[in-house]
């Protein structure tokens, strides 16, 4: 089957600018930075193949540099979009530089064939390379599946860029871009099955994310923004498996905020609100990285100190009632107070609602002994 190199380009073009226009619908509105990245790599992509073609007929060094220009570009918004996904990539600068340079080099070099399209295929094969290999190593999960399939359109449409860069730039076998040579045929097979399964790959990253975003919004309150019921447990089980293999002490506060109905009902729902809103960040500030805080429920707060046991926990509760005396005068205007019990990670505890319920038992004892005070299991 005879293939029109010209024909699988127009073809290809077509395809990026259909992509780029269904994108945005797909995702719809309120999208992820990254997802807008993709969306803007998708783009520049399209005007760089359309700038090619059209470049054969006008202006030719001009589209030819934008087109250049407009690729690595999108490499630049590929690359941001996973370091969104992945935590921070390597060779970011590197890259950024190249992606200024690649460009300005081509057009500066335009009247010597064999330097620019060498200079361009050879430094666009190593921006994409260094976007391929900001596809390993995430800073945090990320699934393995969709990273490999992107590398591997990335690491195919490198190949065929420095192929086409080394006979640019030390032969004379590749008159022209645009010619029916067996190189650019290949590439532009290889550059319209790459895009397909790369869109896929894009896809799927930012399903990915959305999933995610969804599990950490059913693991958090939506008032205060500390993990909830079902979120502390969770991670608080973790915690303690943790202390068991490591032979860890762990203490465990379960803590209540007092005549929280008086205050709702004096000052009303909203600064209810607001209190515990406090409460949470006080927790927060008050608590050490590595430490746990949740609300479990209505004005009930659990906090799980790791590496502590008793003293620190004694110690947590002072600064912790300090401060908030301090603050809720001064945010609220009034006094919160809050009962609070204490249980240390016994050696023979293995089970999360054990240790709970001992805090939750001294919790009680608290409410019981008159309030604003901490009891120990
Ligand atoms: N503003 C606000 N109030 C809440 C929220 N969740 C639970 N409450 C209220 O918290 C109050 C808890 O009342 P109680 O269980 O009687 O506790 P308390 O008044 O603090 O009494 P003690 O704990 O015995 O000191 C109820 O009036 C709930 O309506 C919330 O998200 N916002």
């Amino acid at each position: 089957m005879p293939l029109d190199f010209l024909t699988l380009m127009a073809v290809m073009a077509a395809n990026l600018f259909m992509i780029s226009a269904s994108l945005p619908l797909i995702m719809g509105p309120g999208v992820s930075t990254a997802a807008r990245h993709v969306q803007a790599s998708m783009l520049l992509q399209a005007v760089a193949w359309a700038a090619i073609i059209a470049a054969g007929t006008w202006w030719d060094q001009a589209l030819s540099t934008v087109s250049v220009a407009c690729n690595a570009l999108a490499q630049w918004m590929l690359y941001r979009a996973l370091r969104e996904w992945l935590g921070e990539r390597p060779l970011q600068s590197l890259l950024l530089a190249l992606v200024v340079i690649t460009p300005l080099g081509y057009t500066l070099a335009f009247d010597h064939y064999a330097w620019r399209v060498g200079w361009a295929n050879l430094l666009m094969s190593a921006i994409l390379l260094i976007v391929a290999r900001a596809t390993l190593y995430p800073a945090h999960y990320a699934d393995p599946r969709w990273r490999r399939l992107l590398m591997a359109c990335l690491v195919t449409s490198a190949a065929f860029t420095l192929a086409r860069g080394l006979l640019g730039a030390f032969t004379d076998q590749y008159p022209s871009f645009r010619t029916p040579h067996p190189v650019n045929l290949a590439a532009a097979v290889a550059t319209n099955v790459s895009l397909v399964l790369g869109t896929v790959a894009v896809l799927v990253a930012w399903r990915a994310e959305a999933e995610q975003k969804l599990r950490a919004l059913a693991m958090t309150d939506g008032l205060t923004g500390v993990l909830n019921r079902r979120g502390f447990n969770k991670q608080a089980e973790n915690m303690l498996s943790h202390a068991w293999r490591h032979h860890l002490p762990l203490t465990a506060l379960v803590l209540d905020l007092d005549y929280f109905k008086q205050i709702n009902d004096t000052h009303g729902h909203e600064t209810g609100d607001r209190a515990l809103k406090l409460f949470a960040r006080l927790l927060e500030e008050t608590c050490r990285t590595g430490d746990l805080v949740g609300r479990l429920g209505g004005e009930e707060f659990g906090v799980l100190l790791l590496h502590n046991s008793a003293p620190a926990g004694i110690a947590f509760d002072q600064r912790l009632r300090n401060r908030l005396q301090t603050l809720s005068m001064a945010e609220l205007g009034f006094g919160l107070d809050y009962s609070a019990g204490m249980a240390v990670l016994l050696p023979a505890e293995t089970r999360l609602p054990d240790l709970m319920a001992r805090a939750d038992a001294a919790l009680y004892l608290a409410k019981a002994q008159g309030r604003g005070r901490m009891v120990e299991a």
